[in-house]
């Protein structure tokens, strides 16, 4: 597990894991960030737990092994630690996702939000003011097909409901192990918006906070960009520039994670005829390959040590199917993370391949991606492709290991958190709000305009409908 926390001039934000920030990024004012790099030793056994109890009577049963983010692993005592008492804390967790639509009225807006985000449409600094332009066209080009999609599943995202259980659920984990906290959910693209949490969280006066995106492994396009949001909120405002927060930015390595992800492929293998022969096909949300190549995005090396890790942990248990690895879900014209799903699902039916189990790897929820794109869309390609027997696992959701592993994760990370102390931007001139002023209405009329002649063009239009849908 990774910790970090938003703090005080300690580090500088941009080069966190040793990536490199997309340039939307790293070019804004950077937020100074202190960070605790912890790799959880998910197979070593522990050899010892820590109890820490404070007065007021929270508890904290920990490991002293997933305590690595603390200098002196099993020496930690909050006691001893310049930082505040976490017993005198009102704790809050923010659970960080990406937000979906709830209608189908909801999804071009959805869609735009998502395409106006420059961790997701990055373009060369000269041309990002076109960003909320080209969001709205690709929006309404996309719309019709993501429509589509989220008519064949009700007519609607099921995240935010899927997303409160699981606040919900991690609360109770808590709770059950002594740690009184408020569960947030913030969304990257749709309701309820991060910023509507954070204003909540402001109200409640939480003291300590652990942000913990909903993403298994990190990347730019993913946690980066949620992250990214809450600093911004953070920087600008002088309460929560002083509260405690610890971010737990990739969570893949976690035991319990493993652990019940090999649980449910494990059971799902028993539903085949002949479990020892089904291919298990872990379908992984893609992202673009300069994102790893020229932003060194970690995702991608993430997702096959937690492959690797879910293996070998099915391997203890006597279970050697056969794996594979491939992306899916990609949107317009640039080259993404291969092999793609698609593509390796029709070469496996032809190669042989009877038995398929797909698992879908880079996401904690049921969504359109699962619901739609693995159920229908792969589902029929498989089975057209020769493929004769399809499963597939369900998201882990609620499953209740994975829930408190969550929980741990929270409980292990608060000792790390720390106040970002830097004064907000203070000292911000009239004379540079007029100017920002100035630029966002020259940035919205030029925009517009782009965005009305790429809408008249038919060749445009059509250029762009072939990459985007
Ligand atoms: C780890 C998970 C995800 C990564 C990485 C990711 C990157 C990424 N996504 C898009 C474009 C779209 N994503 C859409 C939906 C969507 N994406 C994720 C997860 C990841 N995205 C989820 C869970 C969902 C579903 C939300 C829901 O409503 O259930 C969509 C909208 C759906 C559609 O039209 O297909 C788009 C578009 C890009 C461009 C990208 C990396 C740059
Ligand atoms: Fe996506």
């Amino acid at each position: 597990m990774e910790a970090t926390a938003l703090s005080s001039g300690l580090r500088p934000l941009p080069n966190p894991n040793g990536y490199r920030l997309p340039r939307s990024c790293s070019q804004r004012k950077s937020l100074p960030l202190a960070r605790f790099h912890s790799k959880e030793t998910p197979f070593k056994k522990p050899q010892g737990s820590l109890a820490i109890t404070h007065h007021r009577g929270l508890s904290f049963k920990t490991n002293v092994f997933e305590q690595a983010h603390h200098p002196v692993a099993g020496d930690l005592s909050y006691d001893d630690t310049s930082r505040s008492n976490v017993a005198e804390d009102k704790i809050g967790v923010l659970l960080l996702n990406l937000g979906g639509p709830e209608t189908l009225n909801d999804v071009q807006p959805f869609l735009y939000n998502l395409f106006a985000d420059p961790d997701i449409i990055r373009l060369p600094r000269p041309f990002q003011f076109l960003q909320g332009a080209i969001a709205k066209f690709i929006s309404v080009v996309r719309a019709p097909k993501s429509k589509e999609g989220y008519a064949a599943i009700g007519g609607g995202s099921p995240l935010r409901k899927i997303t409160d259980e699981q606040a919900d659920a991690i609360r109770l984990a808590l709770q059950a192990k002594n740690v009184s906290a408020d569960v947030y959910v913030g969304m990257r693209y749709w309701f309820p918006f991060t910023e509507e949490a954070v204003q909540q969280i402001k109200k409640d006066k939480i003291t300590r906070l652990v942000v913990l995106p909903l993403y298994p492994q990190y990347s730019i396009s993913t946690t980066g960009s949620s992250v990214r949001v809450l600093q911004d909120l953070f920087r600008k405002d002088p309460y929560l520039a002083r509260v405690p927060v610890a971010i737990i930015e990739s969570w893949y390595q976690r035991r319990g994670y493993v652990n019940s992800m090999a649980d449910l492929i494990q059971k799902e293998l028993q539903t085949f005829s002949d479990p020892k022969e089904v291919m298990v096909f872990f379908s992984a949300h893609g992202v673009p390959v300069s994102y790893v190549e020229n932003s060194g995005d970690p995702y991608q090396k993430q997702m096959e040590e937690c492959i690797d890790l879910i293996m070998e942990e099915l391997k203890s248990r006597g279970v050697q199917n056969n794996h594979i690895l491939a992306y899916q879900s990609r949107v317009g014209p640039v080259q993404w993370l291969k092999p793609y799903t698609d593509e390796v699902l029709v070469d496996l039916g032809k190669n042989g391949v009877k038995s398929l189990l797909a698992v879908p790897v880079s996401f904690v929820s049921e969504h359109i991606e699962t619901l739609e794109e693995i159920d229908m869309e792969y589902r029929e390609l498989a089975l057209e492709s020769g493929i004769e027997n399809w499963g597939r696992v369900p998201a882990l959701g609620l499953t209740p290991s994975f829930i408190t592993d969550l929980a741990d994760a929270v409980i292990e990370s608060l000792p790390s958190a720390e106040a970002m102390v830097n004064p907000p931007s203070a000292g911000v001139s009239e004379d540079s709000e007029s100017s920002d002023a100035f630029g966002y209405i020259m940035k919205m009329f030029f925009g517009s305009v782009l965005a009305f002649l790429l809408l008249l063009s038919p060749k445009m239009f059509h250029a762009f409908r072939n990459h985007f849908i």
